[in-house]
Formats: C-alpha cells, structure tokens, sequence
C-alpha cells in the first residue's frame, strides 16, 4: 500500500466476535489533514474499527497503516502519535481538572518544564481557566468533553481518534467543539471522528456509512448526495400519514418520512420525472423536486427506511 498521502489506509479490515462480523472487510485511504467520519447507527461497528485503527484490537482479517506503520506491531511507536477520545468520559472524576492534566502529561512522559506550559496553554485553549481546582466529576457535559480532548492533544498528536465525541453535548457545545476540531485540522491534525448525528457527518471533509459493519459508502457528504441513487420530492397537503403508508407500498418508494407538513418522499433513480411519476399518487397535494441532504444517502445506501428525525 502507498501511505505517504494517507493517515489511514486500510484493506479488508475485519472482525469477528465469534460468529458476529462486527467489522466486514472495511477498506479505507483517509488523507492527511482531513476530518473523516464514520456514520452509522450503534452497533455497526464504528468503536471497533477505531480500536483496531488505534492499536488497541487486533483485526481478525485485513491490512492497516496509521501514519505509515503497520499494525499490529507498531502500537507502541504509534501511542505518541495518535490521540484518543472514547465515547464515555475517560479522566479522573475524583481528580480536579489540574490533576488529570498533570497525570496524562506524565502517562505520556512530557518533561516537566514542558508539561506545565502545556497545560496553561490548554487551559487556555479548551476555556478551563479558573477552573484547575474543579472536581473533572462535577463539571457540565461540555466541559468535561473539553478537558477530554485538552487531554487527548496533550502530546500533540498527528492523528486524533474520537468516538463519539459529542453525544453527551448539547448542540450549541457540540458546534463549538467543531469549531476547535476545525483549529486542530487547520494546524495539520487528522482527524477521525465517529457519529450518529446526520449534521456532524456533514462537517467532515470524507466519510463512511456503516451499516452491520460494512462500508456501504464514502466520499464527501457533497459527493455522496450528488451520486444519491435516488430523487427526492417534498409532498405538502393533508392526511399525510395515510399517504406516506399507501406510498410505501410501492417498491420505487425508498422511503417516505414527514419532516413538519411535508411529506419526504425518496424515489429510485429509474424513474425518470419522479413529479409526473408521484403525480396520479398524492391527488392534488403540492409537489416539490428538492436537493438530497445526507440522511436521504444514508436511507439510499442502507436500504432502512428513515423514520425521520437528525441521527441514525
Ligand atoms: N468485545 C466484544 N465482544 C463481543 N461483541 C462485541 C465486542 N465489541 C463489540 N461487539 C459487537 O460488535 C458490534 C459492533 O460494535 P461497535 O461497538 O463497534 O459498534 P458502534 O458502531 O461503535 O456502536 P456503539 O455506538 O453502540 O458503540 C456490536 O454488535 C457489538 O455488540
């Protein structure tokens, strides 16, 4: 495999628990000093993928490179590396927010005179000034979510893992967090990043679908919903309960979902004028042919049918 251009490259990364693939033959080439996103609901296999990209699993099958080692067998040049942030909360509660800090600059061994300018500067950075002496257990969600990643950048990373970032955030903390996600990038960290929520998945530069741990996709969010195998019309009027059900039932009708009045209707590519098509279906309601957003991909290379609603 060529590495040079890619912080990850993977082929046929798999992994079975006993009889269940929770990773099925992933192929990945994420360039350097991108945002790149895992999508997919709980279970399809983002954490796994990500502890087997961090050293932390062995694959079962298939061939990895991180920052142009081979894994298995680099974790520990690799450790230095790369940053992680899991899902749950992974500091200290019982510790204050300067114990924690001074605890990972030990773990990964940064000299002292270094490690206490660290940590002022990402104190300063991650907004946690005047707040050393604060128990990490009783601060707000979007404050222990940003002494979590002041702690995953202590070292610097190159490569940042985190899973699940921002699932314990309200949406206001959780664009700020982007926000110094995009600051990190911009000073040339890559950055792999995995979701549920449709507008995260938005923000990153490249991104998978998973779906019971295969890639069904990836691309820019742009691309992805420029190459959507399907078109989508808006239908307004009423009784649109019953009519997303009689819909439904025709198999060109990827999916039906109600976002407000309208009724958001997904229908194969193959027909080709998809208003004239639907015309004769809705009676009089109002029609109108929108642009696809991401969710509309998700559903189209899923096969589920969206319920509706802003994460899978
Ligand atoms: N150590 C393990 N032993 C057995 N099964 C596992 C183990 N780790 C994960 N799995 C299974 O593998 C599948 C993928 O899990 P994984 O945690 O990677 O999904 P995920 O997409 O990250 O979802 P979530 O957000 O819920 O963690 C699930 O069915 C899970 O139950």
């Amino acid at each position: 495999m060529n590495t040079g251009e890619f912080a990850v490259e993977t082929r046929g990364m798999s992994r079975s628990f006993g009889a269940l693939k929770a990773v099925d033959g992933v192929d990945l080439a994420i360039p350097r000093g991108s945002i790149y996103g895992f999508l997919g609901p709980n279970g399809c296999g983002k954490s796994t993928s990500i502890r087997m990209l961090t050293g932390l699993l062995r694959p079962t099958e298939g061939e990895i490179r991180v920052l142009g080692e081979t894994l298995p067998g680099a974790e520990e040049r690799l450790r230095r590396r790369i940053g992680y942030m899991t899902q749950k909360f992974s500091l200290y509660e019982n510790l204050t927010v300067l114990e924690n800090l001074r605890f990972v600059a030990q773990i990964y061994g940064l000299p002292l005179r270094h490690a206490r300018e660290r940590i002022e500067q990402l104190l300063a950075l991650y907004d946690l000034h005047g707040r050393e002496a604060q128990m990490a257990g009783s601060m707000s969600g979007g404050q222990k979510q940003r002494l979590a990643l002041a702690a995953a950048t202590m070292h610097e990373p190159e490569l940042l893992f985190l899973d699940e970032p921002t699932s314990a955030v309200d949406p206001e903390n959780r664009r700020e967090f982007w926000e110094r996600l995009f600051d990190l990038c911009a000073l040339g960290t890559t950055i792999l990043v995995s979701t549920h929520y449709m507008d995260e998945a938005e923000r990153c530069h490249g991104l998978a679908i998973l779906e019971r741990g295969i890639k069904r996709a990836d691309g820019s969010p742009q691309q992805l919903m420029q190459d959507m195998g399907a078109r989508v019309v808006e239908v307004a009027g009423d009784d649109l309960r019953k009519l997303k059900q009689q819909l439904l039932t025709d198999d060109a009708v990827l999916s039906a979902a109600q976002i407000g009045s309208r009724l958001r209707v997904l229908v194969r590519s193959d027909i080709s004028d998809p208003l004239a098509w639907l015309g004769p279906k809705v009676g009089g309601r109002q029609m109108d042919e929108v642009r696809p957003s991401l969710e509309d991909v998700f559903v189209t290379c899923t096969g589920s049918r969206a319920a509706g609603g802003q994460h899978v």
